[in-house]
């Protein structure tokens, strides 16, 4: 088959707006923070920690420049462990070019040049020790995680009460809270800082009283599905079975993490688990995404809460982590350009790691685009075949709409959406449960 063309720009998309408008936004603002914490740094390392503020301001200055004038994409020079594969990957963009074009900011696809951006951004720090350890999106991530504090206590509290309840109830009763908890933390995925180019994204609403009210603007809906994977497993489970293991590939930070681990915690103590994988960025991504760090620091803070809903899954999920039965990996595949049909090739581990998961859970719409290959595809084509033969294990994708791709729809629900609201595919306000099982039993 011919696969469609990634998305890239003409000057009306949503593509070119992001690298027109917002990705310069999201470049000044990690410049500003930088010259901000001058101060800190002189405090931290003296004069040489000024010294590599100013060379790291100059190297984000110069990539914005880049950006707007269209330049080339020109190799990276650091020498973190992905350098040579994102290097052969602009290469491979160029060869595909010939010798009359070159690969740029606004010629080159939208997925490559932003996920370029970030790892540039990310370039400038590492060649600048002794600050080369700085998060240029930490402040932003904290700031919306203390925005979010009302609807995670909400959350949180809301699980500290299930526990008590949890041990004797029917089935029923946990499909029922299975689905709510996998819906709040689906709606979880509107609070990122890409989309807002860095501002204020947090959840300002009480997240559970909005579900019932959002439940029309999920589009697809496999959540039976999902559902039926799950309790199969479990009552397939005797003491010879290998332990049932869930995967949830992280996105945000924030309010966001905050709802995964809140079902992960659920799966694990309603024994629908007995492992849970976590899969997060080795690099700030997408100003929001979750690094290793974000989620200590989210444990760490909610243990030190005065709630004591909060204290209590801070320790429970710290508790989690330390006895094993939640596992956090990083792998630098998840910060490549690449989309998710080229894993099992560029990166065979990660794959196979993948392969023994019951269940993969994919957060946000970067995960949708990889997912899909940000292809260009029908609306109706299926989830399986955008998937390009990505068949790890069972997964599902858990995302609000905010990039112009969208499979598996039924025919004319998208032109139907278009009529009523122009902006269906971009706005956050709709959303997606999709669910694909390569060996359904
Ligand atoms: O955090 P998410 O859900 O992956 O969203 C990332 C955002 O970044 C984008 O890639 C655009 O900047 C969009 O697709 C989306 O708005
Ligand atoms: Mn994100």
């Amino acid at each position: 088959m011919k696969l469609p063309l990634q998305s890239e720009y003409c000057t009306k998309s949503f593509a070119y707006l992001t690298v027109k408008d917002r990705l310069p936004t999201i470049l000044t603002k990690a410049v500003d923070t930088v010259h901000r914490h001058k101060k800190t740094f002189f405090e931290k390392y003296g004069q040489e920690g000024v010294e590599a503020e100013k060379r790291a301001i100059g190297l984000m200055s110069k990539l914005r420049n880049e950006l707007q004038t269209d330049k080339a994409v020109i190799p990276l020079t650091d020498e973190f462990p992905d350098a040579a594969q994102w290097n052969t990957y602009i290469e491979r963009q160029q060869a595909a070019l010939g010798p009359e074009e070159f690969p740029s900011w606004f010629k080159s696809s939208w997925l490559f040049m932003e996920c370029y951006m970030y790892r540039r951004i990310h370039e400038s720090i590492l060649l600048n020790p002794p600050i080369c350890d700085f998060d240029v999106f930490s402040e932003a991530k904290i700031q919306s995680f203390f925005s979010s504090q009302d609807a995670i206590l909400i959350v949180c509290t809301y699980l500290q009460e299930l526990q008590r309840k949890i041990e004797n109830f029917e089935e029923s009763q946990l499909k029922d809270e299975f689905m709510l908890l996998m819906q709040v933390a689906l709606w979880g995925n509107r609070c990122d800082l890409s989309i807002s180019g860095g501002q204020d994204n947090s959840q300002k609403n009480n997240p559970l009283a909005s579900l019932e009210s959002l439940k029309s603007f999920i589009l697809v809906d496999d959540s039976e599905r999902v559902w039926n994977l799950l309790v199969n497993n479990w009552k397939n489970k005797t003491s010879q079975t290998t332990p049932i293991r869930v995967d949830i590939v992280l996105d945000n930070s924030g309010f966001e993490l905050v709802t995964d681990l809140v079902l992960a915690y659920f799966l694990l103590s309603t024994q629908l688990a007995d492992e849970i994988h976590f899969h997060g960025k080795s690099m700030p991504w997408f100003v929001s995404d979750t690094t290793r760090r974000d989620l200590d620091w989210t444990l760490k803070n909610l243990q030190a809460s005065n709630h004591a809903s909060l204290s209590m899954c801070g320790n429970m999920w710290e508790q989690n982590l330390h006895k094993g039965v939640w596992v956090y990996h990083d792998h630098l595949f998840w910060t490549l350009p690449h989309e998710f049909s080229d894993m099992s090739q560029d990166a065979p581990d990660l794959y196979s790691e993948l392969h023994k998961s019951n269940l993969i859970f994919f957060k946000g719409d970067l995960n949708y685009r990889k997912l899909t290959g940000d292809r260009k595809w029908s609306h109706t084509i299926s989830f399986d075949t955008a998937l390009q033969g990505f068949h790890p294990a069972p997964l599902c994708s858990l995302r609000t709409l905010k990039a112009d791709i969208q499979v598996g729809l039924k025919p004319e629900q998208a032109e139907q959406l278009t009529l009523s609201d122009p902006q269906w595919l971009v706005s956050g306000n709709y959303a997606i449960i999709q669910f694909s099982d390569p060996n359904p039993k």
